[in-house]
């Protein structure tokens, strides 16, 4: 299955007519730049493009009202002026005689891929559209939105395919107010964005955009809102807000749908987000949600108003959705001290309602009350207005050229190769000189002539993915810490390669070039280490080991994940001990989100006997997404003790470990 494209250049037929400073950002041109974009790099073609259809009244009226509805299908026969006065009902949106067409058709297009991907028809994909929808109310227009295309998507979602749970990301800098009070008493439909909001000084000045504002009655929890009070926030802000809030909760969740309000106003450039992340990072916010709802992701275009900004950062969340590795996430250097704040204060409001993040510290209730500075709206966007705006710059995305083959395979005899992988045994004698050095370092019998073959292929494999000719590897070994020490020595060779080692399962693990920060060692298992720990050396002991699915994806996403973005390594070292006791998919999530790392180069081992996980294993290293854990129960104390200390005692080395804003005195 594929990933579907939507797009209709009839969505580029209406333009502001009038002037109007608040509105002259919402140009055609947004659409037409980021399909020119996807068109030039090659990404379309390899999407498939499904036509748009209109909404149907039925359609619409899910959300919105009949008297709405009526009063927007009047707009195609108003004059100039009329328009002009009907526009004046709303706040920040302008009214066209062909945007009631068009806003039918942005509505029809996120249910074209809501069918498309619901259907099973194609894995995921991404419409874009303009209206946009996030801001508009059941009978409100609001913030350029005319209809609401993502919560019409999720009610139709629910009603024809009877979906269960839905989770709505809003990565748009503007709060959906629209989207939250469509579903705020809704406990199947979770709500999560981020919005700029400067202490509700930023547009559009709402109370009730805070990190207090949860849901009402059965829907308490179900509403998450991630205040940003400074401008200027980077690429570790928001994957903070990802490792600690929305992927812990999503995953406890566990939707049957995601659906993104895919607006890019929140990347560098953007006039209104004013903030700072590359355009690359939503390639890794993609990639975070694509093992959740088994890979059924539809993202629907939001805000987005630098161009250049604009058309990268959809390239890079439609290439992510085409299951391309991701660029490296680069010089990540911890989230800022209001991030924190807001991480803080988001966690302890949320702890109530979910067990993956119950152990968050409250809030000293003194500290960070929600600071309701409420001055006179239209002083602050006229200064808003004023401050020139210096034009910012950033380096084009990293290319991100998928390697010849995704995966390759070491296998012993008798062991057939999966398909779609390319099978690696290395039929010439290895190098003698290689060859005398293993039998110096690794074998333990010299003459052990099929373990010599077995690490010669390895690392043939090894250099290969270094090559980018390869992208991911799997290996069955008889010895595994053999294997280990191979890999890693061999490619801590090169200067500037770090290996992040994550082995699953009790074992002797080498801890070979832990001392110098070559190697970052992350063991889950059951037994209490004796080894001493250092930065990079970091053994996570878990009541039940890998055997109960939320402590481990607890310590996944809140510590292994934080840790290795931080880290940055040129290689994953996927190590599955014997016995680990880890069931089938929580292994396949594993290497699901690792592929995030090291642009996808992840290198699985495990014992020669586990034959029956050589299937799945290269599924999920192909990229085929992982199935769903189910709702999640609550991790074992025990296990939140642990993951919870490990973090403390981390935290002062590795910053993106932090949850809250380091004590001021
Ligand atoms: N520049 C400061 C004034 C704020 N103007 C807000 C205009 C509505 C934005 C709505 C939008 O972008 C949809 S994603
Ligand atoms: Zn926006």
């Amino acid at each position: 299955m594929g990933t579907a494209l939507i797009y209709d250049e009839e969505m580029t037929n209406y333009k502001l007519l009038w002037v109007d400073p608040a509105c002259k950002i919402e140009v055609p041109e947004r659409l037409t730049v980021s399909y020119e974009a996807l068109v030039e790099s090659g990404l379309a073609d390899r999407c498939m493009s499904i036509p748009v259809r209109e909404a149907t009244d039925a359609d619409i009226l899910l959300v919105h009202s009949e008297d709405y509805l009526d009063a927007v299908k009047t707009t195609p026969y108003k004059t100039l002026e009329e328009l002009k006065e009907f526009t004046l009902q709303f706040g920040d949106v302008y009214f066209h005689p062909n945007i009631y067409h068009c806003a039918k058709l942005a509505a029809g297009a996120a249910l074209q891929l809501v069918d498309s991907v619901l259907t099973g028809k194609m894995r995921n994909g991404m419409a874009l559209v303009r209206p946009p929808g996030h801001h508009s109310m059941c009978s409100a227009a609001s913030g350029f939105c005319v209809f609401n295309n993502v919560a019409i998507a999720a009610k139709y979602a629910k009603q024809k395919y009877g979906v269960k749970r839905v989770l709505i990301v809003d990565w748009d800098i503007h709060h959906g107010q629209g989207v939250q009070y469509c579903f705020e008493d809704d406990p199947s439909v979770l709500y999560f964005s981020w919005h700029r909001y400067e202490h509700q000084k930023y547009w559009p000045h709402l109370r009730e955009s805070d990190f207090d504002i949860v849901g009402k009655e059965k829907g308490a929890g179900f509403n998450i809102n991630v205040p940003w009070n400074k401008v200027g926030m980077q690429n570790s802000d928001y994957l903070s807000v990802f490792f600690h809030i929305l992927l812990p909760v999503a995953y406890e969740f566990s939707p049957d749908l995601v659906l993104v309000c895919a607006g890019f106003d929140s990347g560098i450039g953007d006039p209104e987000g004013k903030m700072c992340a590359t355009p690359d990072i939503f390639a890794h916010l993609t990639h975070l949600l694509m093992n959740l709802a088994g890979g059924k992701v539809c993202a629907v275009l939001e805000g987005g108003y630098n161009l250049t900004s604009l058309a990268q950062s959809v390239c890079q969340t439609v290439q992510t959705l085409l299951g391309d590795p991701v660029p490296r996430p680069s010089n990540l250097d911890g989230p800022c001290k209001s991030a924190l704040e807001s991480l803080h204060c988001v966690r302890s409001a949320h702890r109530r309602y979910w067990s993956s993040i119950r152990h968050a510290a409250d809030l000293p209730s003194c500290e960070i009350s929600t600071k309701h500075i409420k001055l006179a709206e239209d002083k602050l966007d006229k200064e808003e207005e004023e401050k020139s705006a210096e034009e910012e710059v950033w380096p084009q995305p990293p290319k991100r050229v998928p390697s010849a083959i995704r995966t390759a395979v070491v296998l012993p005899e008798g062991v057939a190769c999966p398909d779609r992988c390319k099978c690696l045994m290395s039929a010439e004698d290895p190098d003698p000189l290689i060859a005398n050095k293993f039998r110096e370092n690794f074998l333990k019998d010299a003459d052990d002539s099929d373990a010599l073959t077995t690490l010669s292929s390895l690392i043939a494999l090894a250099e290969r993915m270094e090559k980018n000719e390869i992208c991911s590897g799997l290996a069955l070994v008889r010895d595994i810490s053999m294997a280990i020490m191979c890999v890693i020595q061999h490619t801590a060779a090169a200067l500037s390669n770090r290996v992040l080692v994550v082995c699953v399962g009790d074992g002797k693990v080498p801890s070979h070039g832990t001392d110098d920060g070559k190697t970052l060692v992350v063991q889950f298992s059951s037994k209490k280490s004796e080894e001493q720990k250092c930065k990079y050396y970091i053994p996570v002991c878990l009541k039940k080991g890998c055997q109960d699915a939320s402590g481990f994806m607890q310590a996944v996403l809140g510590l292994l994940l934080p840790l290795g973005y931080e880290y940055d390594p040129s290689l994953v070292l996927l190590v599955k001990m014997p016995d680990s006791g880890l069931c089938d998919t929580v292994w396949k999530q594993l290497i699901g989100l690792l592929q995030g790392l090291a642009q996808g180069h992840t290198l699985v081992l495990m014992q020669d006997v586990e034959r029956a996980c050589v299937g799945p294993t290269a599924s999920s290293l192909l990229g085929d997404a992982a199935p769903s854990l189910g709702q999640l129960h609550a991790p074992l104390p025990e296990d939140v003790e642990a993951v919870e200390s490990l973090r403390h005692r981390l935290k002062a080395d590795w910053k993106l470990l932090q949850t809250t804003a380091p004590e001021t005195r």
